[in-house]
């Protein structure tokens, strides 16, 4: 029986889904055809802030999960809300892939030339750029990857701000003028992951695709999203996490940045990755003792 896995309709989605199902059918040798969803996502022209957060890009293959179309889904582990629907199971985080922040355009970030216009729709990225260079203009960018550097092509813009990971799944590396390590601009909590998502009851299929999980995978991004659950901030705050797990010991930091980039901030823990959501909570309770919650507060409307 072939397993029909539910995806998002653009590039970077069903690339990364294809990769899943291939991985899918190498380990158990069954078969997995791909499901294109519309989400409303997609579809809406408005600010995706406007919607809710990208909640609508997973809602839509939930949706199709509940309606028994799809035997499971994949999402970017960065667009699932922390707040787990207890309808579903994440069966699956596969390996990371590049977790890091990407410049697409001509020039290095520090080789811009004042008042150039960078585009993200990211108030964490606006924040930690903005702390590094306040005399550039950030300019709020919406659409699928393709979108956003046709307005570097286009010279609309001289630079925009992608995951390193989506890049990557869309064959686009060569237009990278650079790579931000994470002490320059902390990704979001779960960047460069995936979710491989199924009905909880579905117990079949739960124990099959366990074997797409990659143990340190989950530890990392569970510790980043708790960070994110615990500051109770939600996908558009100017929140960044990141975390690894070398198998002995995981490492997390997480930073807060005002959107005006003038304040920060950034604390670091390291414990055993059993411990992974109790180490992100102590760290966000810390964080919020040293006025974290405040600094997402401020001007956040
Ligand atoms: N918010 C949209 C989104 N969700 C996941 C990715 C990139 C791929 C990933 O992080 O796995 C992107 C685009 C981007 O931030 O550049």
């Amino acid at each position: 029986m072939t397993l029909r896995l539910g995806t998002r309709r653009s590039l970077m989605a069903t690339t990364q889904s294809q990769m899943v199902a291939d991985a899918y059918t190498a380990r158990t040798g069954r078969a997995v055809e791909l499901v294109g969803v519309t989400t409303f996502g997609d579809v809406s022209k408005a600010h995706l802030a406007q919607l809710g957060g990208t909640g609508v890009f997973v809602s839509a293959l939930r949706d199709k999960l509940m309606e028994g179309e799809i035997d499971f889904a994949v999402h970017s582990l960065k667009d699932l809300p922390t707040k787990q629907d207890p309808r579903v199971t994440l069966a699956a985080i596969p390996a990371r892939h590049d977790h890091r922040d990407a410049l697409v355009g001509r020039l290095r970030f520090a080789d811009l030339a004042p008042g150039a216009r960078v585009g993200t729709g990211s108030p964490r990225r606006v924040a930690m750029l903005r702390a590094m260079r306040p005399d550039l203009e950030y300019v709020p960018i919406r659409g699928n990857a393709d979108t956003r550097i046709g307005k570097v092509t286009s010279g609309e813009l001289d630079a925009v701000v992608l995951a390193s990971a989506g890049l990557t799944r869309i064959s686009r590396t060569s237009e990278i003028a650079q790579i931000f390590e994470v002490e320059e601009l902390m990704p979001a909590p779960g960047q460069g992951a995936l979710a491989v998502e199924c009905l909880s009851d579905r117990d079949d299929l739960i124990d099959f695709l366990a074997v797409l999980d990659d143990p340190r995978t989950r530890s990392a991004v569970t510790a980043e999203r708790e960070v994110l659950a615990a500051l109770e901030a939600g996908c558009s705050a100017p929140v960044g996490a990141f975390a690894h797990d070398d198998g002995q010991t995981l490492n997390l930091t997480a930073l807060v940045v005002a959107l005006d980039g003038r304040r920060a901030v950034r604390k670091s823990t390291a414990g055993s990755p059993s411990e992974a959501v109790s180490l992100a909570r102590t760290l966000a309770d810390e964080m919020i003792s040293e006025g974290a919650d405040r600094l997402m507060g401020e001007h956040s409307h």
